[in-house]
């Protein structure tokens, strides 16, 4: 009952949602309430937070530029990605005629983000540090940042979510261009961050928001995604890690028990895993390929079936704790909506109970391959995304 009286009001506000940006450009009215709000949009040099800063002007807003730098390359580093990035911003940031200011929160990236990334690893889990990064620096170090010190009304990213108000509360919802939404990564947001925040490229595609970064002529609308690690960017994995955790090779072994290989450390493999694991043509067992499907992190063995649909690679579904609510509050009832354990995954019809001990139960209503501990599960009625939790384990 709880359930589908929310999903029809959901449906309601969503067609109108859907319409909103075709029939309503701003008044003189918004222009002119608008003109007295400070916004510091994050600028990454890339186009879509390039796209937002201009779309902010448009909208009249006062705006500003932060670029912040968090990850400290040493001198011999190939990867000078940081140095890139702030001149492209730096030059959007001047096309736009806005000020970009710059801030460094290495310090509170090693503490908050990396260091919970390596024990993550050390734990056998595949962490996601996209998201950590999203709580710990741009929705804490930013905004305060950018509310204490910069005297914001609002921040921006060019996220691909949108927000709305319903009866004075802040809800987050899925990016309009399906292929693109960041909601994912977002779920730790309360609706107090999502009420201070501006996400002006929500409600676009992509290949528009290109178009318009190339019509006004803006260095960054061919510029390529930003890829790999947040705040550090693409690297040779293995070798990236292997800097910081000392590898612990192992055997790999079959789930009966019989060893057919080496791995370099569990760290480097993740569940449903296919390449690199440097095993087959072994005449005995035919040519189906192998794939992760365990880790025996106590007895450091990495377990591996054969074939695709391998059983070991299901589950019926997950436990997930540290969660968050864009509400504060989550669902009061066992509730119908749908579960991603991974970005860009197509949403999985479940049913979310939520338990005494505050984790949450979800039992897909089909079986699910590749649910990895230390992943997010990430909840949605409809658009709406309620919030989420870390992948504790799988229901088998
Ligand atoms: N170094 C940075 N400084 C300031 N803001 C940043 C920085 N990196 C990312 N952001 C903010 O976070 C948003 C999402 O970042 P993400 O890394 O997902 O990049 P993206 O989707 O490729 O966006 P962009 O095209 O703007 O780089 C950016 O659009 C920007 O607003």
């Amino acid at each position: 009952m709880c359930g589908d009286l929310l999903e029809f009001a959901t449906i309601f506000i969503e067609t109108l949602l859907f319409i909103m940006p075709y029939i309503h450009s701003l008044s003189a009215a918004e222009l002119a309430s608008n003109s007295q709000k400070k916004v510091i949009v994050g600028m990454s040099g890339g186009v879509d937070s390039s796209v937002s800063a201009y779309i902010l002007l448009q909208q009249g807003y006062q705006v500003e530029g932060l670029f912040m730098k968090n990850w400290e390359e040493d001198d011999n580093d190939e990867y000078c990605a940081a140095a890139e990035d702030l001149k492209d911003a730096q030059a959007v940031a001047d096309k736009l005629g806005i000020e970009l200011h710059q801030i460094n929160f290495a310090a509170e990236y090693w503490d908050n983000v990396f260091e919970y990334f390596l024990e993550e690893y050390k734990s056998g889990r595949t962490p996601n540090p996209d998201i950590m990064c999203n709580k710990e620096i741009k929705f804490k170090a930013f905004l305060e940042f950018a509310a204490e010190e910069l005297e914001a009304d609002y921040i921006a990213t060019g996220h691909y979510v949108r927000r709305r108000e319903v009866d004075g509360h802040w809800q987050m919802l899925r990016g309009l261009d399906d292929n693109k939404d960041q909601s994912y990564f977002l779920y730790t947001l309360g609706e107090q961050h999502v009420g201070q925040t501006l996400f002006p490229i929500g409600d676009i595609e992509k290949p528009q928001v290109r178009e318009i970064a190339q019509e006004q002529g803006l260095i960054t609308h061919d510029k390529k995604d930003s890829t790999g690690i947040c705040f550090i960017g693409e690297r040779k994995f293995t070798d990236f890690l292997s800097q910081y955790l000392p590898a612990q090779p192992g055997v790999i072994e079959t789930p009966e028990g019989q060893e057919i290989g080496q791995h370099q450390g569990l760290m480097y493999h993740t569940l449903g895993q296919r390449k690199g694991l440097m095993i087959g043509g072994m005449k005995e067992f035919g040519d189906d390929p192998w794939y992760v499907v365990d880790k025996d992190m106590a007895r450091n063995v990495l377990i591996v079936g054969q074939g695709a649909d391998h059983p070991r690679l299901f589950s019926k579904g997950l436990v997930a704790n540290q969660l968050h609510w864009v509400d504060r509050v989550g669902p009061t009832c066992a509730i119908k909506c749908s579960v991603k354990t991974r970005y860009r995954q197509e949403d999985i019809p479940c049913s979310l109970t939520l338990d005494s001990d505050g984790s949450a139960r979800v039992i897909f209503d089909q079986p699910q391959k590749a649910v990895t501990p230390g992943q997010s599960a990430v909840f949605y009625l409809n658009e709406v995304c309620l919030g989420g939790g870390i992948i504790e384990s799988y229901i088998r």
